[in-house]
């Protein structure tokens, strides 16, 4: 049976203003089964950072269902939710969010830190993460001495040290030039085949198209949820090749 990385059933938020209620997701239904690899794409205003905002477990819902394993994230206290969020998500921002003063595998080290896990067998898999993001000769440069796209494989890094349900990844290629983001999508797509879940927020179609799946909003609602074709994901890993050796070369 597969097993599923999230279930969301008429997942439904308001926010109540003093002049407006806006309901920024209406009903939204669909299912994460474990190893897929999800683009949620949609206008400005569709809904997708109020959707982020609770699969991170950073919200609750008005109504609706969100299950993350066997847990519903609409019945957990807050302390519960808090607890999920740091033990079972991995989080990938646009920024990186990496501390300064921290080395590469202090940054990976730091939500076990946070959970007061950090031993010598997490230490050692830590600088195991860094190997499996090709930093294993990076492990005490601190983030400055970081190109971007080494910044980022930072941040998967940590995202994967919690053994998330899934990495849910905010724009992560929004910063990065055209080579850099080939880099850090052919890591997704290393990880994915790895078997590992991967959710994420893009405005981009170059990198949607590199998804197994595109789901998107419009208006709060899911307005369509397409698989992409291996051909078409293969396309879209040539075009992404092609445009960074073009870089290359310049
Ligand atoms: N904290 C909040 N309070 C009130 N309204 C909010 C809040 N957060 C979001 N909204 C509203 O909910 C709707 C959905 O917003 P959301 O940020 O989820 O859209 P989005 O698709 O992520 O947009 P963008 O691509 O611009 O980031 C919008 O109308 C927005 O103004």
């Amino acid at each position: 049976m597969v097993r599923l990385a999230t279930s969301i059933r008429e997942l439904k938020k308001e926010y109540v203003l003093k002049s407006e209620t806006v309901r920024a997701l209406r009903g939204v239904s669909f299912d994460v089964p474990e190893g897929d690899y999800v683009a949620i794409m949609g206008p400005s205003g569709s809904g997708k950072s109020t959707l982020l905002n609770m699969l991170g477990c950073l919200d609750k819902p008005s109504s609706g269902q969100l299950l993350l394993g066997d847990d519903d994230i609409s019945r957990m206290t807050d302390d519960k939710l808090a607890e999920v969020r740091s033990r079972r998500i991995g989080f990938v921002f646009q920024s990186y969010n990496l501390i300064q003063q921290l080395t590469v595998v202090e940054n990976i080290q730091v939500p076990l830190y946070y959970q007061g896990r950090l031993g010598p067998k997490e230490r050692q898999r830590c600088v195991e993460l860094a190997g499996l993001v090709g930093l294993h000769d990076r492990l005490d440069h601190r983030p400055t001495q970081l190109s971007g796209g080494q910044q980022q494989r930072v941040a998967i890094a940590r995202s994967l040290v919690n053994d998330p349900y899934f990495i849910l990844a905010d724009e992560p290629t929004g910063n990065l030039d055209s080579r850099t983001t080939a880099e850090i999508l052919a890591m997704f797509d290393q990880l994915n085949n790895e078997g590992r879940t991967i959710i994420l927020v893009t405005h981009e179609d170059e990198v949607a198209e590199r998804a197994r799946r595109v789901v998107r909003l419009k208006d709060g609602l899911l307005c369509s949820d397409v698989q992409n074709s291996e051909e078409n994901r293969e396309k879209a890993r040539q075009a992404s090749l092609a445009a960074a050796e073009a870089v290359r070369d310049e």
